[in-house]
């Protein structure tokens, strides 16, 4: 007997996927008049329910707290400032997975409602525990329903957005495919509000989409844009997650491979935490000003940054913390954990680790950033 034909490009290959992570935003999950669109997350349900009885691995990141807690709590609208926002967010996330309860319970699917920070996702003691709680939910055959703990998200640790947040989750439970649900079908070649904007429908490397330009303002209750979710894309194809972003009503395409929305390749293979939570999670407490010469040692990808090629310290920073690392023109080129406190750092400046070891003793030798703590910044891309 013929064994079945597996389609091997890179789209038809999706409808293997062992394990993926759905995120669904929330312009995708609010009706007209602001509040929670029960009909499109029970559609949402209805295709991963689908899905889980394949056997296959569903986690499902959803927004949609705000928009299902305003209304009950009396708000006339979605409320702005973050502590109504966080406040409405605990009262709408209870409706929120009850409404998903009730939609897989329908078919005989029970959820798991996981509350995660960004920090849950990447730092070292912190993520084994989601980590664990995830598996363990996978195994028993329960679809996980993430959101970002809004309650409790400090304003400098939150992301806001739920883009990002996916992405760390993915990495974290090693999704094989993250889908990436909004109200486009896909990245436009320019705001797709602008006329004559095409759907880009497969990106292979960050440098086909350079010239693209994106919002942040999104949609009128979604938070991040397109932005934050290009972002995620990095994030994911880095570590080698494929990518498909499309209309949240085409979710059941993007699962089987057809040609719906934008499909964003691999770009890299599974890279450490630490390196991810540098780059997309850890807010710097400081800045470093390098001279050239530093900056070229540090671009160069192998050099640990030492006291002599620093010509300013800016900010209150405590060893280990993170920190940003700029050019003389206060570009930023890396960010990673220093080994020093701000205060320590004036008196290191353009001294030699020979003449510091001599003057201020053994010990003071050392990289202010070691090269295994420094991650590098890409250039900014163009947004309006
Ligand atoms: N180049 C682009 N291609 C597609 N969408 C874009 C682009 N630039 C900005 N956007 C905007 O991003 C919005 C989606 O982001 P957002 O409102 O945060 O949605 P969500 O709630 O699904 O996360 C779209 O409504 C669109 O207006
Ligand atoms: N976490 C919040 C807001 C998240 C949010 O709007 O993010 P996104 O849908 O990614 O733009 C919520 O559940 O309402």
């Amino acid at each position: 007997m013929n064994e079945p034909q597996v389609d091997q490009s890179p789209r038809g290959l999706l409808k293997e996927a062992q394990r993926v992570v759905v995120k669904i935003g929330s312009s995708s999950l609010t009706a007209q008049d602001g509040h929670l669109d029960v009909a499109a997350l029970r559609g949402l349900v209805d295709v991963i329910a689908a899905r889980h009885a394949e056997g296959k691995h569903v986690v499902l990141v959803t927004s949609g707290a705000i928009a299902a807690g305003f209304g009950p709590l009396g708000l006339g609208s979605r409320p702005k400032d973050l502590a109504t926002a966080q406040a409405t967010a605990a009262v709408g996330q209870g409706l929120l997975v009850a409404q998903y309860t009730e939609a897989f319970a329908a078919h005989g699917v029970r959820v798991g409602q996981v509350l995660l920070t960004a920090e849950d996702t990447v730092r070292r003691g912190h993520y084994r525990n989601a980590q664990r709680s995830l598996e363990r939910l996978l195994d028993l055959g329960v679809v996980p329903i993430v959101n970002e703990n809004d309650a409790v998200a400090t304003d400098k640790l939150r992301f806001g957005d739920n883009d990002r947040l996916a992405a760390l989750v993915s990495h974290l439970v090693h999704a094989d495919l993250m889908i990436l649900l909004t109200d486009v079908d896909g990245l436009y070649d320019g705001p797709p509000t602008r006329p004559g904007a095409k759907r880009i429908r497969e990106v292979r490397s960050p440098a086909d989409i350079e010239h693209v330009e994106v919002t942040s303002s999104g949609s009128a209750v979604g938070t991040g844009g397109m932005i934050t979710k290009l972002e995620s894309v990095s994030i994911a194809t880095a570590s080698g997650i494929p990518v498909v972003l499309t209309l949240a009503s085409n979710v059941a395409g993007a699962l089987a491979g057809d040609e719906v929305g934008t499909f964003f390749a691999v770009t890299g293979k599974s890279s450490s935490r630490r390196r991810l939570w540098l780059q997309y999670a850890a807010k710097a407490r400081g800045r470093l000003v390098l001279d050239d010469g530093a900056v070229r040692a540090v671009l160069g990808g192998t050099a640990s940054l030492l006291p002599a090629g620093i010509t300013a310290v800016e900010g209150s920073f405590e060893s280990d913390d993170p920190v940003e690392l700029v050019d003389p023109s206060g570009r930023v080129v890396a960010r990673g954990l220093v080994s020093y406190d701000s205060t320590e750092i004036p008196e290191l400046l353009g001294r030699s680790t020979g003449e510091l070891r001599d003057v201020l003793g053994e010990g003071y030798d050392r990289a202010v950033v070691h090269r295994d703590y420094l991650v590098l910044v890409r250039r900014g891309r163009r947004s309006s």
